[in-house]
């Protein structure tokens, strides 16, 4: 588990003060995989310093697996520190030691024995699926293989968090599906606490089971996936399950409204339902369908006859757990994600 509270970071520059982080409190239960999205300068590279103390903070306090890192020092930091597993975005593996000896390098830092480490090796080799390239070298592996290796020395010694800086920023899509198919896997079968720093939505969906969105240092929303997507309006629920930012051209008169609904509603029969109890026409303009950690959700955008009233149509799809909104017109997504 990992537990930040009122961390700040103020760094000088020249003449001015930068607030790299700003009041951030943050909770990562055990198991759990956390997304931390921002777009660049929002403050996520000091965060990553600032959870692993390879930068001080200011004030305020880090606590991961029920210690408090910020008031260790010396060879205690350095012992708590071989209970985060660090992933970076190009893996950062040394490119004249074979696939087997980059996962074998934390392990002979804390002077382990030869035979110790070729066991746990083998072991992680097989763990990432790449048992059969413990003597490649990385100029001799892909990069998806690459960051494979990376995630198998981060698990060298035994840690209880994964901390993965834009761990797929660098790979093709499928080849980023594959990646967080391993890391979700791996949380599975070894407990992991995962916190996911990026700053790209997709891996937020197909991965993450909560999110935050740091922006300019602050924590501007945090939650679980299911309970951000929900919070209609917010720049997260937009970016979750976008809708587009402008309505057709030629567009008739007549409310338009988004709704969003879940779980087992997501594939009832909902517009139908509005059709027949209200006798009405409805036009669908838009949608998305989705499965966020593991729940589907859809965003549909609809067109209702000019006359219709609003707010007795609201009420009939809120009975059924539907949420009905005048339509928003924005793009996020550019917001957070540049
Ligand atoms: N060592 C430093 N000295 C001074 N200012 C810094 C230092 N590191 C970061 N900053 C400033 O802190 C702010 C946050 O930077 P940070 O690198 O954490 O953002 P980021 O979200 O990781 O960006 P990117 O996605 O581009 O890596 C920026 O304004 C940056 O200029």
């Amino acid at each position: 588990m990992i537990e930040i509270r009122s961390l700040r970071k103020t760094y000088r520059q020249k003449k001015r003060q930068v607030q790299a982080l700003d009041n951030v409190d943050l909770r990562v239960g055990p198991g759990q995989i956390h997304g931390i999205i921002g777009r660049s300068g929002a403050g996520k590279s000091t965060l990553v310093r600032c959870l692993t103390l390879l930068d001080r903070p200011t004030s305020g306090t880090v606590s991961i697996a029920g210690k408090d890192m910020s008031s260790l020092s010396g060879k205690e930091l350095l012992q708590a520190r071989r209970k985060i597993g660090m992933v970076f975005q190009h893996a950062n593996l040394f490119d004249s030691r074979t696939a087997a000896a980059n996962v074998a390098y934390p392990l002979e830092l804390v002077k382990t024995s030869r035979a110790q480490i070729n066991a746990k090796v083998q072991e992680l080799l097989d763990l990432v699926g790449l048992a059969e390239y413990a003597d490649a070298y990385p100029a001799q592996l892909s990069g998806g293989q690459r960051q494979r290796v990376g995630i198998a020395r981060a698990l060298a010694t035994d840690p209880d968090v994964l901390l993965c800086d834009e761990p797929t920023s660098a790979l093709d899509p499928q080849t980023t599906y594959d990646v967080l198919d391993l890391i979700k896997s791996l949380r599975n079968r070894l407990r992991l606490t995962v916190v996911i720093i990026t700053h790209e939505m997709h891996v937020v969906k197909y991965a993450c089971d909560a999110v935050s969105l740091l922006r300019d240092g602050r924590i501007e929303e945090s939650g679980s996936i299911h309970d951000v997507v929900r919070h209609t309006g917010s720049d997260l629920s937009h970016a979750l399950l976008p809708l587009p930012a402008t309505l057709p051209e030629n567009l008739g008169p007549g409310p338009v409204l988004d709704l969003l609904y879940a779980g087992t509603h997501a594939t009832e029969p909902v517009i139908s339902g509005l059709t027949k109890r209200f006798g009405i026409d409805v036009n669908v303009l838009a949608g998305t369908v989705e499965e966020l950690a593991g729940q589907q959700f859809a965003h549909l955008r609809i067109q209702l006859p000019p006359e219709s009233d609003v707010s007795v149509i609201q009420n009939f799809l809120a009975a059924q757990q539907v949420t009905a909104q005048p339509a928003e017109l924005v793009d996020p997504t550019e917001e957070l994600e540049s």
